[in-house]
């Protein structure tokens, strides 16, 4: 879906991103985790085209350069929820959930426009908030709109779709946290793609396939949650002690911190 060789990327002669390597397939849930201050939003705006690197290094991007695709054609292939979505937005929540959609229509939405709103709406819980103006919602809650939103825009019969999410879990409590990862999983079970930034490393541990583990703007470990999820490994890369066991009902990694 996404391969890219050694990315390097430098803000003000600060260098961010130190020869990153990334390979994600058809189908993949791949967790970007790491401490404060990483590179794993830097890495995922390189990735989803929002930032360029020094050198022009080729991100293939479903085997073309990705700077290469019409950003119209990008945007029915990828979508992007960041983590610091715009606080003041004088909208309804339907109206910023349809933005979503704006890929699709000129001036009107159409009734798939409309369908697709709504579909997402339900499946992040905010039906019930879709008349409510957007600056009056919870923390929480304005995630699950711009949740919908990004889901809205993928919402096509484009093969082998990419979500970018950059801290999804921001504000949500424990049900909607499980839930969205239910949604982002369900996602890439129909031969979709994810690559997802979270803090949570049980989470990550429970839904996703692969772990990037990133530590001053290197990869520091790769691959399964168990090759990963090591005591020497997360204890060294977050400096703070941690035990691993086994999840006591479904068996998964579990990482115990102090
Ligand atoms: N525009 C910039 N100018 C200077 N430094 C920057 C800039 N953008 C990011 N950085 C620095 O690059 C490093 C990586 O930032 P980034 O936001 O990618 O980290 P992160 O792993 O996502 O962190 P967090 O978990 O805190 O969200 C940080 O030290 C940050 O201060």
């Amino acid at each position: 879906m996404i391969k890219a060789h050694q990315i390097n990327y430098q803000n003000q002669k600060v260098s961010i991103l130190n020869g990153v390597d990334i390979n994600v397939g058809y189908g993949e849930f791949l967790a970007i985790v790491g401490p404060n201050g990483a590179g794993k939003s830097s890495l995922l705006n390189v990735l989803a085209n929002e930032i360029k690197t020094d050198k022009k290094q080729d991100i293939f991007f479903k085997e073309k350069i990705l700077s290469t695709w019409s950003l119209e054609e990008l945007a029915r292939h990828k979508a992007k929820f960041s983590q610091h979505n715009a606080q003041d937005i004088p909208l309804v929540v339907k109206d910023v959930v349809m933005m979503g959609r704006y890929p699709y229509f000129n001036s009107q939405p159409h009734s798939e426009d409309v369908k697709s709103a709504e579909k997402s709406m339900a499946e992040t819980d905010v039906t019930h908030l879709q008349n409510r103006d957007y600056n009056s919602l919870s923390g929480g809650e304005k995630q699950r709109v711009h949740l919908a939103r990004v889901l809205a825009q993928l919402d096509n019969d484009v093969a082998h779709r990419l979500l970018f999410l950059d801290e999804p879990l921001n504000n949500l409590d424990i049900k909607h946290q499980y839930k969205t990862l239910e949604l982002i999983k369900k996602f890439t079970q129909q031969n979709n793609s994810a690559i997802v930034v979270l803090h949570d490393l049980n989470l990550a541990a429970r839904f996703a396939d692969k772990i990037l583990l990133m530590g001053n703007g290197e990869v520091l470990s790769y691959g399964s949650p168990s090759e990963v999820f090591t005591q020497d490994m997360i204890s060294s890369a977050y400096n703070f002690p941690c035990t691993i066991c086994k999840h006591p009902v479904h068996q998964d990694t579990m990482i115990l911190f102090g």
